[in-house]
């Protein structure tokens, strides 16, 4: 994973960089940028927090004092700027309790400002403070800050009105905006403007049910029909299958718009061949591309948590609650519901809603990310220029003529396209890669020749100055956050500096490889940063599977919120190759219920079913739920099969090559991509690969079926091929503190009682013989035997849900209970008989057994 030391000096770097870059301008001049490069981003937050702690105490003292002092100082204020005040010989002391430059800011906010209403600096002063000092949000800050500024607007105009000369009612601000409505529409129009003006901010900042006010001034005995008509529309419109999101702290602002590719045309004269020197250089920069950059790097770019949001669904969730409360109580229900009573449930409360245990779950928010790099693509004419030059000289060489030539730069390499001259044969410059790399001098040159679908011959060279992709711009990326995909995972930048964003459900398992330090653990924390960005803890389950131990332990803060592991078990994360099998094959009998309850359900995948799920169409007391989806992530594939072998080969690819219609998903990850490793049987299941660096050729082809990877340059360069398309990427990057962070802040919120409870695995040998012996009744035989006499109802699936086992478990002990007589013969799709109608009965006979 991240190498702490070469990370951190590197990150300095990358900020020191972009330091310099932003005041090149007033380099070695400014005394105050050599300081502020030298400080770090920490030390200036919190040096900035202070300030405006020590600020907004101040600026309230001042401006209480002025309030009974003003009279005093005024004459000692008016018209002086605060220097000349300052140094003033005056023969009458200050009556400020602050002094002069107490009266002096004093009369500045309040006489020449805002009036009473800049008491709100100092509030303002104060929610900042605290959030650069204490890394605290007292409240949403945009938010506050929005609703502070239209409040002390309105206020100075209101107590403005009621004031007849500059006071410090209103401020200056104040007073002339009234004189001037007072001018134009007379007193009483002034009035009646002010009121709408407070009406318009009202609604805007905090819309509120005018239903409800109407109720609580007694008005609601006239609206209670039409309310009542209301209610029933919208808690039908509620919820929709695909509406299952959480708080999205990302608001819309933050969101980044893609920027254009940037592309240099080495376009020639007419029709003649290229030459070195008559090629003329053009370069398209797209105005707005610029600036959207910029704006990625702007530090002031805040993100807030968007309180109308979560308010909406807090109010939403008000709604459900009594639906909540309900829906338990169905669930609890002995007998079982007919389709009319279920139609008849979902008609009177709405869908189900999964993520209602935790409604008020909020996505991490963005600034937990840190932004590396400039986020802006520097191009440099010269280097191109140079490049295109060598590419042009080495292919002369050869008697190779281009008629076009154009460049597409990326964060990491730029792609030189060219078009060959009618007639030249590609082998010929596919077989000159190694050429050009000597002439270019340079590392991880790949041609592509040609680039599928577009009839050019990419030439891809890395750049003399990567550029880092942050994993903070790839998530605030427009194409991410729009997703609608059901597995959303954004991965890093194309060659065209584009986000790519891929659906993980669609894939459906990846193979990852790389040879160690190239990034591979960098993009795993980058597809699992990615789900928790988008999901909430209902959606997605993790299985993390890490032999080196060091890796993906940041995760055990999400236990609860997001991860599955066997019954119990301590540790969420598996470390252990036995628990690695067992865990696996759990899985499998999870899939194997999946596809049974899929079958009952008579739907093909999981989208469909959750969808019939939340519209209430299949009877939880049938062994029906909600069915989150499970990532399993297996990091060192290597060592497992080393140790286990076939082991967990087998449940690998019964998992792969089934899983995907019921949302089992496999990430596996390996260093050593060889071919006893990515063995046959798991390649032909995993169709989408990732591969950061290898070390050969041999290895680049056992994961890609064909050379590249062993060109790439490290450092998060990667390719994913998705069976039919290789793109080359640059990963985002994503360092341990940040993971860390996002766990925190997820860690911190309210969760489940519990992991999620994969389906219990016994392993080989109490698999055993599937007929019932009545000599070796199962553990749970006594529990069962009542659980069905006390439910009349002898089926797996409630001895599943109630004994928490899996499905094979289930079905064991409900053949035991047969050869027992106390439940029937199976029948059918109906439930089987129940042979003892009351518990005395049944505990006489178990006694009779000596069962008890
Ligand atoms: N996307 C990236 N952008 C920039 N630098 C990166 C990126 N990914 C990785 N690096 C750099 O490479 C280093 C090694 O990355 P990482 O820890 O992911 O390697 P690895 O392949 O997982 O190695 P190992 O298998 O030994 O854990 C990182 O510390 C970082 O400096």
């Amino acid at each position: 994973m991240a190498k702490g030391n070469v990370l951190k000096s590197r990150s300095t770097d990358t900020k020191e960089k972009k330091k310099k870059g932003n005041s090149s301008s007033s380099k070695g001049l400014n005394p105050f940028s050599k300081l502020s490069t030298k400080l770090d981003k920490k030390k200036s937050k919190r040096i900035t927090g202070g300030i405006l702690l020590l600020l907004s105490v101040y600026c309230f003292i001042a401006f209480l004092s002025y309030l009974l002092t003003w009279k005093l100082d005024q004459d000692q204020v008016m018209n002086k700027n605060l220097f000349t005040y300052m140094f003033e010989d005056l023969s009458e002391p200050t009556a400020n309790w602050l002094g002069r430059f107490g009266a002096w800011i004093s009369h500045l906010f309040i006489y020449k400002w805002f009036g009473l209403a800049s008491f709100g600096f100092c509030f303002m002063f104060f929610l900042y403070s605290m959030r650069l000092l204490f890394n605290v949000s007292l409240l949403p800050l945009k938010r506050s800050t929005i609703i502070t500024t239209v409040s002390m607007v309105w206020f100075a105009i209101f107590l403005g009105f009621f004031a007849n000369k500059v006071s410090y009612l209103g401020g200056a601000f104040g007073y002339f905006i009234n004189s001037w409505l007072d001018q134009n529409f007379g007193a009483f129009g002034a009035f009646l403007f002010i009121t709408l003006l407070l009406f318009i901010a009202v609604v805007v900042l905090f819309n509120p049910d005018f239903n409800k006010i109407m109720q609580m001034i007694g008005l609601d005995e006239i609206l209670k029909g039409r309310k009542d008509k209301e209610e029933k529309v919208q808690t039908a419109n509620n919820v929709t299958p695909t509406d299952i999101h959480a708080v999205n702290t990302i608001t819309d602002e933050e969101i980044e718009k893609e920027p254009e590719p940037q592309e240099v045309d080495f376009s020639e004269d007419e029709d003649e061949d290229v030459t070195e020197e008559d090629l003329n250089f053009t370069v398209k920069k797209q105005e707005e591309q610029e600036s959207e950059s910029t704006f990625e790097v702007d530090d002031s770019f805040e993100i807030e948590e968007p309180q109308e949001e979560s308010s909406t669904v807090s109010a939403a969730s008000d709604e459900n609650e009594e639906d909540d409360e309900f829906s338990v109580e169905v669930a609890e229900e002995e007998e079982e519901l007919s389709d009319k009573e279920l139609n008849d449930l979902a008609e009177k409360f709405g869908d189900y809603d999964p993520k209602l245990d935790l409604s008020n779950y909020q996505l991490p928010s963005i600034d937990l990310l840190n932004a590396y790099g400039t986020g802006k693509i520097s191009v440099d004419k010269e280097e191109l220029e140079a490049n295109k030059n060598k590419i042009v000289e080495t292919l002369s060489h050869y008697k190779i003529e281009i008629s076009k030539i154009k460049a597409t730069i990326g964060p990491t390499v730029t792609l030189y396209e060219i078009i060959p001259a009618p007639g030249v044969r590609i082998s010929k410059i596919k077989n000159l890669e190694d050429d050009i790399a000597l002439s270019l001098a340079a590392l991880g040159i790949r041609i592509i020749a040609p680039i599928p679908g577009k009839g050019t011959i990419g030439i891809e060279v890395p750049n003399s100055k990567p550029e880092m992709v942050s994993m903070r711009s790839l998530i605030a990326s427009e194409k991410f956050q729009n997703s609608d995909a059901e597995l959303p995972v954004v991965m890093g930048k194309t060659i065209t500096n584009e986000t790519y964003t891929f659906d993980l459900a669609k894939m459906p398992h990846l193979l990852v490889a790389g040879a160690t330090g190239q990034g591979k653990s960098v993009g795993l924390n980058a597809i699992l940063v990615s789900l928790l960005y988008k999901k909430h803890p209902a959606q997605v389950k993790f299985v993390l599977v890490d032999p080196k131990k060091v890796e993906l332990t940041l995760y055990n803060k999400i236990e609860r919120h997001f991860l599955a592991k066997l019954p119990g078990e301590e540790e969420p994360i598996i470390t252990d190759t036995s628990k690695v099998v067992n865990t696996l094959n759990s899985l499998c009998i999870e899939m194997d219920d999946r596809y049974e309850l899929l079958k009952d359900a008579q739907v093909r995948n999981i989208k469909e079913y959750n969808a019939k799920f939340i519209k209430r169409k299949l009877n939880p007391e049938k062994g029906h739920r909600y069915l989150p989806y499970i990532v399993v992530l297996i990091d060192e594939f290597a060592d497992l099969i080393m140790t286990a072998g076939k082991e967990v080969e087998h449940p690998i690819a019964r998992i792969a090559q089934l899983a995907r219609a019921i949302g089992i998903h496999l990430i596996v990850a390996t260093q050593r991509p060889s071919v006893n490793v990515i063995t046959g049987m798991i390649k032909a299941n995993f169709p989408a690969r990732i591969a950061f660096r290898v070390l050969s050729k041999i290895d680049s082809r056992t994961i890609l079926d064909g050379s590249g990877a062993d060109q790439l340059i490290g450092k998060g360069d990667m390719l994913i091929s998705t069976g039919s398309d290789t793109f080359r990427l640059q990963c985002g990057f994503v360092d341990t503190p940040e993971v860390e962070d996002i766990c925190d802040f997820i860690g911190n919120q309210r969760a489940y009682p519990e992991a999620l409870l994969l389906p219990e695995y016994e392993g080989e040998g109490s698999e055993g013989g599937s007929d019932a012996d009545l000599d070796d009744l199962d553990a749970n035989f006594v529990e069962a035997a009542r659980i069905v006499v006390i439910h009349q109802q002898g089926s797996a699936s409630l001895l599943q849900r109630k004994l928490k086992l899996g499905y094979n478990r289930a079905g064991r002990l409900v053949d035991q209970l047969e050869a027992h007589n106390i439940v029937g013969p199976f029948k059918g799709s109906k439930a089987r008989e129940v042979m003892y109608s009351d518990e005395a009965s049944l505990e006489e006979y178990l006694s009779t057994k000596g069962l008890l």
